[in-house]
C-alpha cells in the first residue's frame, strides 16, 4: 500500500498490517461511505509552534479586550489544577470525570461572570495565537471535493470553534460542529452556555444526544476518527452499523508516560507531529479510484 506518510518516525502502530487492512477496506468501500469525525482543540489545531504552547478554544477567550486581569488570573490556576489531571495516565476515568466537569462548570461561570462581547469574538481570534495543523487547507478541502461530512466534536467553545475554521477559510458546507456554545443576550453579552455540557470525558453521551445527525449518515459506515485524548475514542458511538473505524491519535504531551496506553487505543498514534500530514495521506489513498 503506497502511503509514504505512514513511514515517518512521528508515526506508531500497534498492527501495522491490521490498520492497512482497514485502510484497503475503506478505500474499496469508496469515499461515498466515508464520514470523518474529529476533535478540535490540539488535533485540528496545533499543540505548540516555535516552542510556545497554542491556546485552545477556552484560552482564546484569555484576551484583555474580554475578560479582566483577575478572571484570567482565575481561569490560569484553574487550568494549573486541572490540565495535570487531564493528562494523568495514573488517574482512571472514573476518576478524573468529576473533576473535568468541575473544571469545565467553574471556568464557563467565570466567563458568564465577565459577560463576554458577542462581536469581539472574531477580533480575539485574529489576535490569538490558534493555527490549525499543517496541511489542513488540503485536508478541509479534500473533504468537501469529495462530499465526505466532516464532524467536529469539541469540549472546547463552538462559537469560538467556528471562528477560528471561518478566518481560516474552510468552514465549508460539509462541517458540522457539536461543542459548547455560549448564550448572549440582547445585548450581545454572554448570559450562559447552551444546553448539556460537553467535557473531554462525556463524547460518547453528547454522540448520543445527537442521534438525529447519524441517522442522516446511516450510509456512512467507515469511520476516521481522530483525537488527542483518549476521551476521543467515543466520538463516534452514536455511527449506525459502522463496518470500519480507524482511529488516529495525537500524542502531544507526556509522550513517554502515555504511549503505551495511546497505542493500545489508538490504530495509529503520532507523536509530536504537528501537521496533517498522516490523516491526508490515508484520505488520498482511500479517496483515490480503485486500481
Ligand atoms: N477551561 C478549560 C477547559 C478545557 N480546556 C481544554 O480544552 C480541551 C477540550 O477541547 P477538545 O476540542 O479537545 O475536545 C481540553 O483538552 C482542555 O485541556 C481549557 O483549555 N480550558
Amino acid at each position: 500500500m503506497q502511503i509514504p506518510e505512514l513511514a515517518r518516525p512521528s508515526v506508531c502502530m500497534r498492527d501495522r498490517g491490521r490498520v492497512e487492512e482497514i485502510i484497503q477496506a475503506m478505500q474499496r468501500a469508496g469515499p461515498s461511505t466515508l464520514q470523518v469525525i474529529s476533535d478540535f482543540d490540539m488535533t485540528l489545531t496545533r499543540f505548540s509552534y516555535n516552542g510556545k504552547r497554542c491556546p485552545t478554544c477556552h484560552n482564546i477567550l484569555d484576551n484583555r479586550k474580554l475578560i479582566s486581569e483577575e478572571c484570567k488570573q482565575k481561569l490560569k490556576d484553574l487550568l494549573n489544577v486541572y490540565y495535570p489531571i487531564e493528562s494523568d495516565v495514573g488517574r482512571s476515568v472514573e476518576e478524573k470525570l468529576p473533576l473535568m466537569v468541575e473544571w469545565w462548570t467553574k471556568a464557563h461561570a467565570l466567563l458568564v461572570q465577565q459577560k463576554i462581547q458577542k462581536d469581539l469574538l472574531a477580533l480575539v481570534v485574529r489576535e490569538s495565537d490558534a493555527r490549525l495543523r499543517e496541511g489542513y487547507r488540503a485536508f478541509f478541502d479534500r473533504l468537501q471535493d469529495h462530499d465526505v461530512p466532516l464532524l467536529i466534536f469539541s469540549a472546547g467553545v463552538g462559537d469560538v470553534l467556528e471562528e477560528v475554521i471561518r478566518q481560516a477559510g474552510v468552514f465549508h458546507p460539509n462541517v458540522k460542529v457539536f461543542s459548547n456554545y455560549m448564550d448572549f443576550d440582547e445585548s450581545g453579552a454572554l448570559r450562559a452556555f447552551k444546553g448539556e455540557l460537553i467535557h473531554i470525558y462525556n463524547k460518547r453521551e453528547g454522540a448520543l444526544l445527537n442521534a438525529a445527525h447519524f441517522r442522516e449518515l446511516w450510509a456512512r459506515r467507515n469511520v476516521l476518527l481522530l483525537g488527542d485524548s483518549l476521551g476521543d475514542l467515543t466520538m463516534a458511538d452514536g455511527v449506525h452499523s459502522l463496518a470500519n473505524i480507524l482511529k488516529i491519535g495525537y500524542l502531544n504531551d507526556k509522550v513517554e508516560e502515555r504511549k503505551e496506553s495511546y497505542l493500545r487505543a489508538y490504530d495509529i498514534v503520532l507523536e509530536r507531529d504537528e501537521t496533517m500530514d498522516v490523516a491526508n495521506g490515508i484520505l488520498w489513498h482511500i479517496t483515490r479510484p480503485e486500481q
